[in-house]
């Protein structure tokens, strides 16, 4: 499979803290690689770091000369008092009409065209914002918690749709998600990240471990129990933290 995407050794501290430390990752076309880690494991850090959105300490980030980006960022700030309707808002991204249309068809919500941005439901806007993405007809698609706002149901939707995408666009697609559970149908590989990799594979692969326990919380064991995982780490007692052997 062509590789899209690389990272290696990065490392981000800020503030004497280290937001990311030695993260390896690849991700190639066709293949859904998603993130998970609790609140502030640095998700949304690396994620901009890949992009070039954000410069690492050091670490080399890799991308298939000419790749193209669609990226679907965690938070959209539209003023409500602004008259912008959703074909407008697509338009910024100089698409034509007809390809606006067939996004938006493609997404759901051909019915939305003119419905005005800030009158959107959660999940209407998170399928706005997946049109804008495959608008750019990505080869690398980045979506930072794409299932926010969205009910249960619609969540898993959502990720059905993701994973059509990839099929259409053979596309790679770089996820963020909280929610291990719903992800793992449509996700290729998964790496849980607290500042560093704590453990990652194919979610066959992928077993409950003590360390993901630990950063998700005993509700999601559901969700675990499904996964194997080889756990080729050790975790320094009291501290959360995970250790090479
Ligand atoms: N430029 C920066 N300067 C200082 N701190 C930063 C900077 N960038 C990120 N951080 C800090 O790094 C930590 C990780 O932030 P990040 O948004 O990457 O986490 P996340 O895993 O995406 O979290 P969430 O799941 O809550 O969105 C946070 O504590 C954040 O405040």
């Amino acid at each position: 499979m062509t590789q899209l995407l690389a990272a290696s050794n990065v490392h981000f501290t800020r503030d004497g803290k280290a937001i990311l430390s030695d993260v390896h990752l690849s991700l190639s076309a066709g293949e859904i690689l998603t993130l998970i880690g609790p609140n502030g494991a640095g998700k949304t850090t690396l994620v901009k770091i890949l992009l070039n959105l954000q410069a690492a300490d050091s670490g080399v980030i890799t991308r298939k000369p000419g790749a193209v980006v669609g990226y679907m960022p965690q938070k959209l700030f539209i003023d409500a008092t602004m008259p912008l309707t959703v074909y407008r808002f697509l338009a910024l991204t100089r698409s034509g009409k007809d390809d606006i249309a067939r996004a938006l068809a493609r997404v759901g919500v051909a019915d939305l065209r003119q419905q005005a941005m800030s009158k959107l439901s959660g999940g209407e806007l998170q399928r706005v914002m997946l049109a804008r993405a495959i608008l750019r007809k990505p080869d690398i698609l980045v979506l930072d918690e794409p299932v926010q706002g969205v009910d249960i149901a619609g969540q898993s939707q959502l990720y059905g749709l993701i994973g059509q995408l990839r099929d259409e666009l053979h596309c790679g697609v770089l996820m963020i998600s909280h929610d291990l559970h719903l992800v793992m149908a449509q996700t290729d590989t998964v790496i849980c990240l607290n500042h560093h990799i704590c453990c990652q594979g194919h979610p066959e692969n992928v077993s409950a471990d003590p360390a993901f326990l630990e950063l998700f919380g005993r509700e999601q064991d559901t969700g675990v129990a499904m996964y194997t995982h080889h756990h080729d780490h050790q975790h320094r007692h009291g501290s959360g933290e995970c250790c090479d052997p």
